[in-house]
């Protein structure tokens, strides 16, 4: 049955199966991936294998953290704005140069920011507290020792863990791995996903719609959530709605492929091109109780790939990836935090769920007020409410009615 906000209302389905037994089930299809080497500048994104020991301390040697002049701070000590120090300047050093002699007492370095402190010198002054000279120079400030000084090994000690296998590698992490003069890391590979889609109601996106045709979008949605949870997506998007010719499309992906995600032809209707091809080749279909995203499939296609079959509807489709196979994902290509971020809120406004079902509402969580403001109605055709969230909200099983105020669980998005 359908309610008139296009929500089926899940009355005809007694046998469900739970969402944490079809997570569990489709995690354990997900084999973890081999470890690899890969350029530093091609790891964006993916999990660390290997923890990454530094081989060097960082900074690597004392510098100079401001453009000034290296110098003793006794020699200083009675410097002031209308009582200037006057220092013979003996050396220029720059950043990169590699034969700085030792300062002697009584002088002064014109050193820049990032140049190796000269031995003999315990501080910088500023460029700005100086009159800039060149053979000599005005110092118009006292330093405390240590002023102005980068110290060796303040940030990184040599033989320290970096980056901890299991990481996803950001690009801070892949600048601290260069910084520390690493140019391959050892990472899991990426799950190797294709993204299919059937429909014969299916156009490509810059093509004119015909009445009773709507613009393919599972497909892109789908294999680019793929790329941002660390996997590689390739794309067949218009698929026929021919069981030969889903084997046909199929066939040649097949020794290329970790985990197959399909979109629609799954529910109970004729032409259920998914369910008639997959059905009978290890792949599983069952109803599992959550809304939106009942219906479901996994298994493994001939004993080859995983597959993953979603349901349809733009927001069933999405929901269920975030539920079920971004999790796995993760998990299958090493990283460490797998599951989404969850927080508590407090809710705007009352909401309704079904009976028996996990409910995954779209929200809009205002960190600032820890609190979250539905976005639209549980509608599984309802895109551009999901496109407006910043989150979900997961109302539990036996929950039929959060009223306004009350808090619930929300699973943050990007
Ligand atoms: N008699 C029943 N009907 C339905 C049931 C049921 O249990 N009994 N379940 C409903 C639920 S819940 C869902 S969810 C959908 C799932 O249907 P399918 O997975 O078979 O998906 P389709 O029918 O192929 O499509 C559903 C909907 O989504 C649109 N769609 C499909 N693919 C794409 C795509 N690549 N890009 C954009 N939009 C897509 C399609 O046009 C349909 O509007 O079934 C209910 N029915
Ligand atoms: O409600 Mo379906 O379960 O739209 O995904």
């Amino acid at each position: 049955m359908t309610d008139d906000r296009g929500v089926s209302n899940g009355t005809e389905t007694p046998d469900l199966t739970a969402v944490a037994d079809h997570q569990a089930r489709i995690a354990a299809l997900l084999t973890t991936t081999p470890v690899e080497s890969r350029p530093v500048a091609e790891c964006l994104g993916l999990a660390l294998a290997e923890d990454v020991v530094s081989p060097i301390p960082l900074p690597p040697f004392d510098n100079s953290a401001m453009d000034g002049y290296a110098l003793r701070s006794v020699d200083v000590a009675e410097a002031a704005e209308d009582q200037p120090v006057e220092l013979p300047v003996s050396e220029d050093v720059p950043a990169g140069r590699i034969d700085v002699p030792p300062l002697q007492p009584g002088t002064a370095h014109r050193i820049m920011t990032g140049a190796q402190m000269p031995s003999g010198a315990d501080a910088v002054v500023p460029v700005e507290r100086t009159d800039g000279g060149t053979e000599r120079v005005r110092v118009r400030a006292s330093a405390q020792p240590g002023a102005h000084v980068r110290r060796a090994g303040e940030d990184v000690t040599t033989g320290a863990t970096v980056i901890p296998a299991g990481a996803t590698l950001t690009p801070a992490r892949l600048g601290l791995a260069s910084a520390v003069g690493i140019e391959t890391l050892r990472v899991r590979r990426p799950v190797r996903v294709l993204v299919l889609s059937t429909g014969s109601e299916l156009v490509a996106p810059g093509s004119p719609l015909r009445p009773g045709q709507i613009y393919e979008s599972n497909g892109l949605m789908l294999a680019t959530a793929v790329r941002a949870a660390g996997g590689e997506a390739r794309l067949l998007r218009f698929v026929p709605d021919d069981v030969q010719a889903f084997h046909t499309a199929l066939a040649p992906h097949l020794d290329s492929t970790d985990l197959v995600l399909t979109s629609g032809g799954v529910s109970a209707g004729a032409y259920e091109v998914v369910k008639d091809a997959l059905r009978g080749n290890g792949i599983e279909f069952t109803k599992v109780a959550m809304q939106p995203g009942m219906p479901q499939g996994a298994g493994r296609y001939r004993g080859g790939p995983t597959v993953v079959t979603l349901p349809g509807n733009p927001v069933s489709a999405m929901v269920s990836f975030e539920v079920f196979v971004r999790p796995a994902l993760r998990g299958a290509s090493g990283h460490d935090d797998v599951r989404r971020p969850v927080r508590r809120a407090v809710l705007t406004e009352p909401l309704t769920a079904p009976r028996g079902k996990r409910q995954y509402r779209r929200g809009l969580f205002d960190p600032s007020t820890e609190s979250v403001t539905l976005q639209g109605g549980p509608g599984s055709h309802l895109l551009s409410a999901l496109a407006d969230a910043n989150c979900l909200l997961e109302i539990p099983e036996d929950t039929t009615e959060v009223p306004a105020g009350s808090t619930v669980d929300v699973m943050l998005l990007d």
